[in-house]
């Protein structure tokens, strides 16, 4: 099993937004959050990539790479300095496989500030493996991107399944994955006052 989750309580600002969530994701496995808007999709994801502290429960966030609704990118800087900046982050050698995964070899010498906003998205994913970690939380990650680059995507979370990784998606779009399970997380809702923090960074993260 590549994460296993127990219990956990998750909190936005001063609210409780979900409690009792256990969920789990094996190697080789892409778990699909569903829920309308506000459900907590976003706050399970951020809860899970160690942006917001669990009230309840503990999570692993060195074991996962976030892609948030945000790009993250430095706009001054090229795409290849963005690719190669985050590979010196996370240790890993060669932007090579990332830049083929993504098809970024035409924007490479490009600002990334120049972009357009599916190609910035294109980028921004591209980070993913170069994080060279088993578990991608990934929020909305197709917003901006065509029909062919969403195929490309797809593609690549594949590939990262096929290589024993795995996935937590929020999504309404198939990416076309050959081993999906869904979780409705309307089940864990909770709608109520957030117990007070003297964690001065879970307040300033939000
Ligand atoms: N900074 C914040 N402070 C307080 N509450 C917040 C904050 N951000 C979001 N919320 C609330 O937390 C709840 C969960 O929001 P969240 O963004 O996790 O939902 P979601 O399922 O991802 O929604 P969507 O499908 O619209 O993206 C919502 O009721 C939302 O209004």
């Amino acid at each position: 099993m590549t994460l296993t989750i127990t219990d956990l309580a998750c909190r936005r600002g001063q609210i409780t937004v979900l409690r009792g969530v256990s969920l789990s994701v094996a190697a080789g496995e892409a778990l699909v959050l569903r829920g309308p808007n506000g459900a907590g999709k976003t706050t399970l994801l951020r809860t899970l990539a160690g942006l917001t502290p669990p009230i309840a429960g503990t999570v692993d966030p060195d074991i996962c790479a976030y892609a948030a609704h945000a790009d993250g990118l430095k706009g001054q800087l090229t795409v290849a300095e963005n690719l190669t900046f985050w590979a010196s982050i996370f240790g890993t050698a060669d932007i090579a496989p990332a830049v083929a995964a993504f098809d970024l070899a035409p924007l490479l010498h490009r600002r990334a500030a120049d972009l357009s906003a599916g190609q910035k998205r294109r980028t921004s994913l591209a980070r993913l493996p170069l994080t060279g970690r088993k578990v991608w939380l990934l929020d909305e990650p197709t917003v901006s991107l065509d029909a062919a680059n969403v195929a490309l995507f797809g593609r690549a979370v594949a590939a990262h399944l096929g290589t024993g990784g795995s996935a937590i998606l929020a999504t309404h779009i198939d990416l076309g994955l050959p081993d999906v399970r869904t979780l409705d997380i309307l089940q864990f809702a909770a709608r109520h006052a957030a117990p007070v923090t003297d964690d001065p960074f879970a307040e300033a993260l939000e």
